[in-house]
């Protein structure tokens, strides 16, 4: 067997094991192993994955799997790259780790780093780190010193010592080797019935492999117990990108003169020469604003709601049908951002009105004046409403929803 080294570079592809086959007894979920919780979205193990697939430096990963756990497994991290392989993992994390290294032995790659599936916060620079301090017969550990003070307890439960914590380091993975003596310290393990080591240090330690010490990460922690999880879920939904579901309406609608005495435009009556002619009071701006809201929510239009063939509308004010659109928008939950009206007329002038106008909407949809956008303009005499036979109005409406727009 070659021990690989020949094949360990600064800059060549460093392969990985990753230990999925253990039941998660202490974080004791009815739903399946821990590895497979749902945290932020996602299963733990495809976090996992997705790091070292991300990786630049990592070339083949043997993901060691308990046999009951296919289907979990394909639903998790299914349709991965195809330098992604699943083995059936032993009944400790020793035996599925020897078992991870055996796998790789065809390719004998010149590296390996060993992980846990159930460290998803693993990182880039903690990876880079960990492989460039792997030596040509020397381990790379990530660890943190001890911060909390150690007491061993009496068989009572009651405090026996204090220990010193000089020097003591919480070990982390991923644990980086040159493959060839890390796969013969776990197969002499093996043949010799050492299977208590609780991790790829502690039997390189034994095999007097030397093993360097790199800064850890406070991150990167383990997901043992159910709070774990529930602490990862939490912090991976608050980093979460959120997709608000702000929806924009619009609407648009004429009205042609009739000889009159005002004209009614946004809720305003307007003293003119003409008047618009219409089923109800014709309120061009209104009727445009009643579509753009309706549209937000796919409500249909004024006509759905108020056909033109119901007498009881005749001459009705036009208030009434925003009113109504805002209520359907808050019956959806919707709450309405603002509002944008532009009439397109040659005459009246508009301008001395904004503030009444502006101050009528406010009210009818329930939202501050600097939320409500009120426009005119002419339109150089062109057209219809140039030749002054008509108003036109447009308008925009935004209305936030609750929830998220779906994927
Ligand atoms: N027979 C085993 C036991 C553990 N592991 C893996 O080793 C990692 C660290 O182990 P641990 O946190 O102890 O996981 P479990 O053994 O699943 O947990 P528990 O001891 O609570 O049952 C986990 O990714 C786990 O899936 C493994 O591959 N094979
Ligand atoms: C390997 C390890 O992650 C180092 O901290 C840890 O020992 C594995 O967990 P276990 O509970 O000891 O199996």
């Amino acid at each position: 067997m070659t021990d690989g080294s020949e094949n360990s570079s600064a800059t060549g592809e460093v392969a990985v094991v990753i230990v999925a086959a253990g039941r998660g007894a202490r974080a004791g979920q009815a739903n399946g192993p821990k590895q497979y919780q749902n945290i932020g979205g996602r299963a733990v193990i495809a976090h996992t994955l997705e790091m070292f697939l991300a990786h630049p430096r990592t070339g083949r990963i043997v993901v060691a799997i308990h046999a009951d756990d296919h289907e979990l497994f394909r639903q998790a991290a299914g349709g991965q790259a195809e330098r992604v392989t699943a083995i059936i993992g032993g009944p400790t994390r020793q035996e599925s780790v020897r078992l991870g290294l055996l796998a790789l032995k065809d390719h004998a790659p010149g590296q390996v780093l060993i992980h846990d599936a159930v460290r998803p916060f693993v990182d880039a620079e903690l990876i880079d780190r960990t492989i460039a301090a792997i030596g040509k017969n020397e381990g790379a550990l990530p660890a943190l010193p001890i911060a909390d003070t150690l007491k061993r307890e009496s068989a009572a439960g009651v405090v026996a010592e204090t220990v010193s914590r000089s020097g003591l380091h919480a070990a982390q993975t991923p644990q980086g080797f040159p493959y060839g003596p890390i796969l013969a310290a776990h197969d002499k393990a093996y043949q010799l019935g050492r299977l208590d080591f609780t991790d790829d240090a502690a039997i390189a330690e034994w095999a007097q492999i030397p093993v360097k010490l790199v800064p850890g990460s406070p991150d990167n922690v383990k997901l043992t117990w159910a709070r774990d999880i529930a602490m990862a879920h939490q912090r991976l939904s608050s980093e979460r990108t959120h997709f608000p579901d702000i929806r924009t309406g619009n609407g648009y609608d004429v009205h042609a003169f009739e000889p009159g005495d005002h004209v009614t435009l946004c809720g305003v009556a307007i003293p003119h020469d003409k008047r618009l002619s219409g089923h109800s009071d014709a309120d061009v701006g209104l009727h445009a604003l009643t579509d753009a809201l309706l549209a937000t929510c796919g409500a249909g239009d004024i006509g759905t709601h108020f056909p033109p063939s119901d007498p009881q509308w005749k001459g009705a004010a036009s208030r009434i049908f925003v009113e109504h659109a805002a209520k359907v928008v808050r019956e959806r939950g919707g709450r309405i951002a603002n509002a944008d009206i532009t009439l397109i007329c040659e005459a009246p002038r508009v301008g001395p009105h904004r503030e009444a106008m502006t101050a009528a909407l406010s009210q009818m949809l329930g939202i501050s004046a600097d939320r409500i956008s009120i426009k005119a303009t002419t339109n150089e005499k062109l057209g219809f409403v140039g030749r002054e036979e008509g108003i036109a109005a447009i308008a925009t409406a935004s209305v936030v929803f609750p929830g998220e727009v779906p994927e």
